[in-house]
């Protein structure tokens, strides 16, 4: 379904992004993970031609997305609330996205039914305009509006942000249905790592915008290989720090001053006239 072909992008002298070869199957489910820089939003961003890579290319179903436009009609993605249209009520957006895909409005009411224990009587019906909700519901306003056609890719950054314990646990059972039942195409991208391995039997590891691990995950098996990872990296990290810390605080040769010993002189005071 998606085949990136040697990708690069780089910010300066930073490289986000730099992929060879790297394939994602129509119906892959599949979890982005890797430290804060690693290059997930950024390849998620040249994936959806939002961004314009310096080399290589990615197609989805063999079209070049920078080149034709017909991928749009069955993908969906939320990449951050930026997607939103904040002078809107969550309806108006839903049926304006609804009407994008040709959808109906009762259509879209019928879609909305499988979220409505996600939206916990606080999307719908509210009378308020999307700025005015919080973070955990404008995400839930955004993941919905990206699944509302029924997308044959799904692509979501970091969809558990912001909401609470049993929203990210609805959220995973409604991405792994969605992926089983329209056997879509699921891409995520988290730093949760025990949600990632949940619902995602493939795991790609990034590190430097470098794809360097393609991790198959059954039943949680992904987990200690991740964690390791995860823990190995900080341990590393802190002994850098600590053996720059040491370095810092030892003299340069030249700066040791060598220890003097002062002989103190006993300064005897004068004698006055008449005194011993
Ligand atoms: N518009 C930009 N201008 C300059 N540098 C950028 C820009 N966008 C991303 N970068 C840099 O590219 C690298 C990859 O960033 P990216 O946001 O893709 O990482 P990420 O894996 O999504 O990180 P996080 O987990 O923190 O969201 C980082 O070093 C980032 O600072």
């Amino acid at each position: 379904m998606i085949n990136i072909n040697n990708l690069q992008k780089n910010f300066g002298q930073k490289k986000a992004v730099d992929i060879e070869k790297y394939t994602i199957n129509q119906g892959d489910m599949l979890g982005l993970v890797g430290n804060n820089g690693a290059g997930k939003t950024t390849l998620f961003r040249l994936i959806l031609d939002l961004l314009q890579a310096d080399q290589g290319n990615v197609t989805i179903n063999d079209i070049d997305v920078c080149k034709n436009e017909d991928w749009k009609q069955f993908t969906g993605a939320f990449i951050d609330d930026g997607f939103l249209i904040d002078y809107l009520t969550p309806e108006e957006y839903f049926y304006f996205i609804g009407k994008m895909y040709g959808l109906k409005k009762e259509e879209v009411d019928e879609r909305l039914l499988p979220f409505e224990r996600f939206m916990n009587n606080e999307v719908i019906g509210q009378k308020k305009f999307i700025r005015n909700f919080s973070a955990g519901n404008k995400q839930k306003i955004g993941i919905i509006s990206a699944m509302l056609h029924h997308p044959q890719l799904l692509i979501l950054d970091e969809p558990f942000n912001f909401l609470d314990p049993s929203s990210q646990s609805i959220i995973k059972h409604l991405l792994k249905k969605y992926n089983e039942e329209h056997h879509a195409t699921v891409i995520i991208s988290s730093h949760n790592l025990n949600h990632t391995v949940d619902v995602c039997p493939r795991i790609a590891l990034l590190e430097n915008g470098v794809i360097i691990r393609d991790i198959q995950n059954e039943n949680n098996s992904a987990e200690k290989e991740l964690e390791d990872y995860f823990n190995i990296r900080v341990e590393e990290e802190i002994e850098e720090e600590l053996a720059e810390a040491v370095i810092e605080e030892t003299p340069a040769p030249e700066t040791i001053v060598e220890e003097t010993i002062v002989e103190e002189t006993v300064v005897q005071p004068e004698k006055k006239e008449g005194q011993e």
